[in-house]
């Protein structure tokens, strides 16, 4: 029997609540505008407590930490997120209530069996045909078909005619990247015509940089910016659903045969359209907002990751050259190395993943909506938000090897998870030695590693809920390390340092503009 279920206990403890000292707004401050500090300074609370209370403003959050709760959290098949994806739909993406509903009272979860307790018509499940649309479109056969088209895009665009064998100059390394690599990455999921929309791209990350104004849910007087990057977006957004629909009506053949769609991009978002339409309570405009959340979704964690890895490759020679060795190992002669080989790779699965624990600061959402949640001792009540911080869990120090200090969490460490033979020190556990039997130590070679991370390492958070890009993000962050390393030298011109702008809600970012140059490799 579930310990959803389970009786009572005397044993249960109360769930420590975090102290506040402004009443009517008790912790919302530091917990929306100040996340970062917030959530250092609970640390030690909820590390021995396993779940701690915050209230803020009109609700309790209760956060979850701890490898072994967060796994359990992420394997309870009676937990939703559609509740919180409202909120953010409501607030960051400018859905109508009334679209809103749909997904708040959809308490029936993503899998094709409702949760026991909830008796919501099939006409109103909005996660499960959600969920069955991004699954089968971005993992599975739909993984390869998007690969392939993306591999194209990103090699063509880094043609880069402009960059020859003397050194080019650009004001900013982030903006640089965004152009390249977001354009390229939203052409492959959702085709031309939306990219061609004027300024769709730069107002896109534009939208992303004033988003915690919106999350933080202050007024168009308090965050203008903020409301028109967000209306300018979902214009762009309805234009392109005007221009794709008038493509499909036009075309008659049917190119689905590799998943890709001449108007829409991909059959999977070809097919989300009308697949969100026909939910109750959803129009044309909860479809722009749903689209808005996806596209931003695609993009503006695998952009700012691709970023921070590049920054590290070209600030440390001996990484770097470590790198392109094992690059140009792949396939010498071949111009355009395999991804499936270059995943395959130790180092590049490490740079990888050491990235997304070093960088992603996401606040993982779930609810309870029929049961309480028994965890760690004490029992969540049903319907309450519970958070999962990956800030908390990538900077356990219980958990991660750091080498005795010599490779701090707060630093990047490009070799964290890779397994070396000779040294038994290595590996991403603060234990290694234990998960590498005597035999493989003797005779192989560096391996990468994520085992015994469960719970621990969740960038892409976990279980049914999972992000379904995952596999696709890894794919295109290898792919960009591989081109950047392999085909160009860069320098950055000045000094940066990290900033957590989005806390909760997506990765670090180096702070501020960073001028560089860079030139094609001979
Ligand atoms: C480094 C890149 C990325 C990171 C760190 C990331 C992280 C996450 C996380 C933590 C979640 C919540 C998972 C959970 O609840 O357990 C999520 C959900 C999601 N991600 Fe990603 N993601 C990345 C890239 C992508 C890409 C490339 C796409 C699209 C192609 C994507 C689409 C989505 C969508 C649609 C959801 C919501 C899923 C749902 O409705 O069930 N993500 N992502």
């Amino acid at each position: 029997m579930s310990t959803l279920f389970r009786r009572p206990n005397k044993s249960v403890s109360s769930i420590r609540a975090i102290e506040y000292t402004i009443p009517f707004l008790k912790s919302s401050i530091p917990f929306a505008f100040n996340g970062l500090n917030f959530f250092s300074s609970i640390t030690c609370i909820v590390k021995k407590q396993g779940v701690v209370k915050v209230s803020i403003v009109n609700q309790d959050v209760y956060i979850v930490q701890g490898s072994k709760n967060i796994a359990e959290i992420f394997r309870n098949p009676y937990l939703t997120m559609t509740r919180a994806y409202g909120i953010a739909l409501k607030h960051c993406f400018g859905m109508k209530q009334r679209a809103v509903n749909t997904y708040r009272y959809d308490t029936s979860g993503s899998r094709v069996k409702p949760i026991p307790g909830s008796n919501v018509l099939n006409s109103a499940r909005i996660g499960l045909p959600t969920h069955e649309n991004l699954s089968h479109g971005l993992l599975g056969a739909g993984l390869d078909q998007i690969t392939l088209r993306f591999e194209k895009e990103f090699y063509d665009s880094m043609e880069l005619p402009e960059v020859g064998g003397d050194w080019t100059y650009y004001p900013d390394f982030a903006r640089f990247i965004e152009a390249q690599l977001g354009i390229c990455v939203l052409k492959t999921l959702f085709g031309p015509l939306l990219v061609q929309q004027p300024k769709f791209v730069d107002d896109l990350f534009d939208f992303d940089r004033h988003v915690m104004d919106l999350a933080r849910r202050l007024p168009f007087i308090l965050a203008p910016k903020a409301h028109r990057a967000r209306r300018r977006v979902l214009n762009g957004i309805k234009n392109w659903h005007r221009d794709a629909h008038a493509l499909s009506e036009e075309t008659s053949e049917d190119p689905r045969h590799d998943g890709s769609d001449i108007a829409w991009g991909t059959a999977m978002v070809k097919d989300r359209q009308k697949m969100l339409l026909d939910v109750d309570g959803q129009d044309e405009d909860a479809v722009i907002s749903a689209d808005l959340a996806l596209i931003w979704a695609s993009v503006t964690n695998v952009v700012p990751s691709s970023v921070t890895v590049a920054l590290h490759l070209f600030t440390d020679p001996s990484l770097l050259a470590e790198t392109r060795q094992c690059v140009e190992r792949i396939d010498p002669g071949r111009q355009r190395p395999d991804i499936r080989a270059l995943e395959k790779q130790p180092l590049l699965q490490s740079l990888h993943a050491e990235s997304l624990r070093f960088g992603v600061q996401i606040h993982i959402p779930r609810a309870a909506p029929h049961h309480t949640v028994s965890i760690s001792n004490a029992r969540i009540p049903k319907d309450e938000l519970i958070l999962v911080s990956t800030y908390l869990a990538h900077n356990d120090p219980d958990i991660w090897n750091t080498q005795e200090g010599k490779h701090p969490l707060d630093t990047f460490w490009a070799g964290r998870f890779l397994i070396d033979p000779h040294d038994p020190f290595s590996g991403p556990r603060r234990r290694p030695t234990q998960s590498v039997p005597e035999a493989t130590r003797l005779n192989s070679e560096v391996e990468f590693s994520v085992e015994g991370l469960e719970g621990a390492w969740i960038p892409y958070g976990g279980g049914h809920h999972a992000c379904p890009g995952r596999l696709l993000a890894k794919r295109i962050m290898i792919l960009f390390i591989a081109v950047m390393v392999e085909r160009f030298d860069i320098e950055p011109m000045a000094e940066f340092k990290y900033s957590s702008p989005r806390f909760g809600f997506g990765v670090q970012k180096p702070l501020g503009k960073i001028p560089f140059r860079i030139k094609r490799r001979r």
